[in-house]
């Protein structure tokens, strides 16, 4: 079990990540979702002892990661977002190097090593200098680093980050199996990847737990503000008029569609199928719906609507540095054509 509580870490006047609290239970995958900067990394180093926090504390079965860390390290396997990998070690140089660095027993070390090299399918490369691996089996040594010695807890950032789809799949499947014996906790930026993986989703946002919860429930948090879409050839007013009456119409928001129909978004309260009263008042009006259906909330909605300010701030920087980069782009050329006029 591990206790995250009221974590910060400033780098100096930035706040990366601003009180958290979570508690991770057994035999689960947890999964970090957040944008780029949010503080997944950061959050994961402090957790695993890379990084000291500004405040507050992470106690992995009861033992402080800063003031009993050989006990609490004991517990974890981790893949850090770069892994640091010998790279003029043969694979199996290196994990017997990490294996010893684990004080995992030297009459164990050999089985040990074989074993993850196994279950991340390195055999073929073991014989390998790293150096001459591609990042995909680069990754997979990283991996098996981190599950040498199988530690109750394995933690992963960003553990299919430049991997190719097959390996994707390959090491989204490693995972689950891994998942049967221990608890893993991995970041990603990737929504469809923690949705398909994770039993409990935490979603990160500028340093804070914005939710947590599983991703089911999480898509059923949001579903008060469930959606009914429907087309048809009355009027935007006709439509208004006809929806005021009907019971459970929280919101309409409607348009002209390019072929003359309206469109119109129902937002609808109290979890209520309103599909029927709205077929009913538009029948009852003889205006024909063209298209009448019920718009499900994703987890994607979820996320996009509880990150939407980091979306905006990240867009704004990149907007800022786009706009300084061609300003730079432009001088050179500028420069160029001057040095050009000067050959001629
Ligand atoms: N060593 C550092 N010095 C200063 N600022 C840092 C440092 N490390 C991270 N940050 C900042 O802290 C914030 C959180 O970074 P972090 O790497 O934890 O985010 P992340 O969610 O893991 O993002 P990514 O997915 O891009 O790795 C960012 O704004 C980042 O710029």
């Amino acid at each position: 079990m591990i206790e995250v509580k009221n974590l910060v870490k400033k780098y100096g006047n930035h706040i990366a990540v601003d009180h958290l609290n979570f508690t991770i239970e057994e035999g689960k995958i947890y999964g970090f979702l957040g944008p780029n900067g949010a503080g997944k990394s950061t959050t994961m180093n402090i957790m695993t002892g890379y990084l000291g926090a500004t405040e507050g504390e992470v106690l992995i079965n009861g033992h402080n990661i800063l003031k009993d860390p050989e006990e609490a390290k004991k517990c974890i396997g981790y893949l850090p977002e770069i892994p640091p990998l010998y790279t003029d070690m043969t694979v199996l140089e290196y994990l017997d190097f990490a294996a010893e660095l684990k004080k995992i027993k030297k009459k164990e070390r050999e089985e040990a090593v074989e074993q993850v090299v196994k279950l991340a399918k390195l055999y073929d490369v073991q014989e390998r200098l790293i150096k001459n691996l591609s990042k995909g089996y680069r990754q997979r040594v990283g991996l098996a680093q981190a599950i040498l010695g199988f530690p109750e807890i394995i933690i992963l950032d960003e553990p299919t980050v430049g991997l190719d789809p097959k390996q994707i799949i390959e090491i989204r499947e490693l995972i689950r199996t891994l998942a049967k014996n221990h608890t893993v906790i991995l970041s990603s930026h990737i929504l469809a990847e923690v949705q398909e993986v994770c039993d409990y989703v935490m979603i990160i946002s500028k340093g804070k737990l914005v939710a947590s919860d599983t991703p089911v429930n999480l898509e059923q948090l949001m579903a008060g503000s469930e959606t009914v879409e429907i087309t048809t050839r009355a009027t935007q007013t006709e439509v208004r008029d006809i929806l005021r009456p009907v019971a459970n119409v929280e919101k309409i928001t409607t348009q002209v569609n390019k072929d003359n129909t309206t469109g119109a978004v129902i937002e609808v309260k109290n979890h209520a199928d309103i599909r029927e009263s709205v077929f009913m008042a538009f029948a009852e009006k003889k205006k024909p719906l063209l298209l009448l259906k019920n718009t499900k909330v994703s987890l994607e909605d979820v996320f996009l609507e509880l990150t939407q300010n980091d979306a905006e701030a990240e867009k704004l920087e990149t907007d800022e540095l786009e706009a300084e980069e061609s300003d730079a782009v432009k001088q050179e050329m500028e420069e160029g054509e001057n040095e050009d006029a000067g050959n001629l």
